[in-house]
């Protein structure tokens, strides 16, 4: 048996304006996790939400809200995420060498779930003592495209760095994020992936339950393999 799968449909390619319902929908269709994307407009060059949508939307659902910062001042929205009702916070190594072991212990002082994320240009090494310190994040994020945008093409080369965290840390919960659906996730999952993100393939998709279905599919069939 290997660590559970978790299908995370990215919100970022819902109807915000429907944002509750559409978020029960991916519930209703299998969803595992409600991944939201915080985009700052500074750390990456695009605008999206933050604390107060989270707080809206926890009115509306109990399912974990797998929040990915892309900000440059994570720790600014530790108090207001926590506040809000996120469950997983996690923050990019980038803009975090200096202070990620007071992140980690604020996310955690706050009741949500520290995860770390990397860009595809990031050296795997640097998310090693955050996995590794006396207090870890739970989760790695390895970036499939650069952060900012949904839609973008997955990039195979990143698979890599989805390995070699999989061959160092059997139990780690290992996030991809971008370009995955039905034609790039066997070679995540086999590479070892257990979170999936999936965003424009979910909710472009006639069937987005069977694209949820196909990707849990796929991690569970890559396990079993290994
Ligand atoms: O973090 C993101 C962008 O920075 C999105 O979550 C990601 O791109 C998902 O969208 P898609 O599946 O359409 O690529």
């Amino acid at each position: 048996m290997g660590i559970a799968a978790k299908i995370a449909p990215s919100m970022l390619s819902s109807d915000f304006a429907n944002l509750a319902s559409e978020a029960k929908r991916m519930l209703s269709l299998g969803a595992d996790w409600l991944h939201m994307d915080i985009m700052d407009g500074h750390f990456v060059p695009n605008l999206t939400i933050g604390a107060p949508v989270i707080e809206s939307l926890r009115k509306h659902t109990t399912a974990y809200l797998d929040c990915h910062l892309m900000v440059t001042n994570p720790l600014d929205y530790v108090d207001p995420m926590g506040k809000a009702g996120a469950s997983g916070f996690t923050f990019h190594v980038e803009v975090s060498k200096e202070n990620w072991q007071e992140l980690v212990q604020k996310i955690k002082a706050k009741g949500m779930r520290p995860g770390v994320a990397l860009k595809p240009g990031t050296p795997i090494e640097e998310v090693y003592p955050l996995v590794e310190g006396e207090n870890p994040v739970e989760m790695v994020l390895v970036m499939t495209v650069e952060p900012g945008f949904g839609g973008q093409k997955f990039m195979p080369e990143t698979m890599e760095k989805v390995r070699v965290l999989r061959k160092k840390y059997p139990s780690l919960d290992i996030e991809v994020d971008g370009g995955l659906g039905p034609s790039t996730i066997d070679v995540a999952a086999s590479a070892g992936a257990n979170c999936i993100v999936a965003g424009s393939s979910v909710f472009g998709a006639s069937e987005p339950g069977q694209v949820i279905s196909l990707l849990r599919k796929s991690v569970q069939g890559a396990q079993q393999n290994n």
